[in-house]
């Protein structure tokens, strides 16, 4: 029940789109204050929603996190962009990313064009990365920005700087439906541990790595298990690639760029299991995955 003493409470569901690499991943970390999706300087490379809750005195924001909107080339492609089509489908609000430092190009208004096509969600504008560019240029773009269409705000931001993160979180809230909490309060995500850890393996693979490789990485758990006699937890995980040379890439001479993958990777997992992590990672390949259905299927997609 609301009175006039009682702020409103809202709460609901939010999306960033946008070109690859405008920063949405690291907009939805700094915003959760977690790590929960990956980033990577590399494009496209968030392939699941998932989904961070920001809590706020206001409300409760939770974002999931889709992959970038892109014209598909293969059946990977075309899942991803069903998946970003039931995701916009379903939000109360898109925060479309636009970065400071480049000009709106056709890739951007291909995707505003897109949006017309939920107009359940209301639209807001986020101009990223504006620790890049000058003041001037900053307003420059929120002018450019503002002739795309009718948004219901324009906020200029930094993920890396943390500016104006707060006004965001604020005029996102208030975009939301009234509403009790939908997760408690100690909860940060709803992916899985597992899913969670996968994601943290293939970014940690994914460092250093060039080209299109980064499409051909995928990771699967095949076995998750906390030890009794010692305070440690045992994952063994595999990491699919698509071709034998691939293989020999990841794997690096001698184990040598596996071992640091595990080791980079078990940095991260470490913290969010709060135990000593014990981790084993095969490389394995699974030829054309991405254009393969049942493959597919079975890592996850
Ligand atoms: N200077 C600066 N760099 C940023 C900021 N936000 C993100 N970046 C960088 O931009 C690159 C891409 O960021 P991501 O968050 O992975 O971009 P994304 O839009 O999620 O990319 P996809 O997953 O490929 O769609 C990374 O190298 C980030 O460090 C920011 O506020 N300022």
């Amino acid at each position: 029940m609301t009175d006039d003493t009682t702020p409103t409470f809202r709460a609901g569901f939010a999306t960033f789109v946008g070109r690859p690499n405008v920063g949405k991943s690291t907009l939805t970390n700094a915003l959760v204050g977690e790590k929960v999706a990956i980033t990577s300087s590399k494009p496209q490379t968030t392939r699941q929603a998932i989904r961070g809750i920001v809590h706020d005195p206001a409300g409760q924001l939770i974002i999931v996190d889709t992959p970038g909107m892109h014209r598909p080339r293969t059946l990977l492609g075309e899942r991803l962009n069903s998946l970003v089509q039931q995701t916009l489908g379903d939000v109360d609000v898109i925060g479309f990313c636009i970065p400071a430092d480049e000009k709106i190009g056709p890739g951007d208004r291909y995707i505003n064009e897109q949006l017309d096509a939920y107009p359940r969600a209301k639209k807001v504008a986020i101009v990223t990365k504006i620790d890049e560019v000058s003041k001037p240029a900053v307003g420059d773009q929120l002018f450019a920005v503002s002739q795309l269409r009718d948004w219901e705000a324009i906020v200029p931001v930094s993920a890396t700087s943390r500016i104006q993160l707060d006004v965001l979180v604020a005029e996102l809230i208030a975009l939301l439906p009234e509403s009790q909490k939908l997760y408690p309060d100690d909860q940060s995500t709803d992916a899985g541990l597992e899913s969670r850890i996968a994601e943290l393996i293939r970014e940690a693979a994914l460092e250093g790595v060039r080209d299109e490789l980064p499409h051909s990485i995928a990771v699967t758990i095949d076995d998750l298990s906390e030890r009794d006699d010692k305070d440690l937890v045992e994952i063994y995980a595999n990491l699919w690639v698509e071709r034998d040379s691939q293989k020999g890439i990841i794997i690096g001479p001698k184990g040598s760029r596996l071992g640091e993958v595990g080791a980079r990777a078990r940095a991260e997992i470490e913290p969010l299991v709060g135990k000593q992590v014990y981790l084993n990672i095969r490389v394995k390949v699974a030829k054309d995955w991405q254009r393969d259905a049942k493959l597919l299927g079975r890592l996850g997609f």
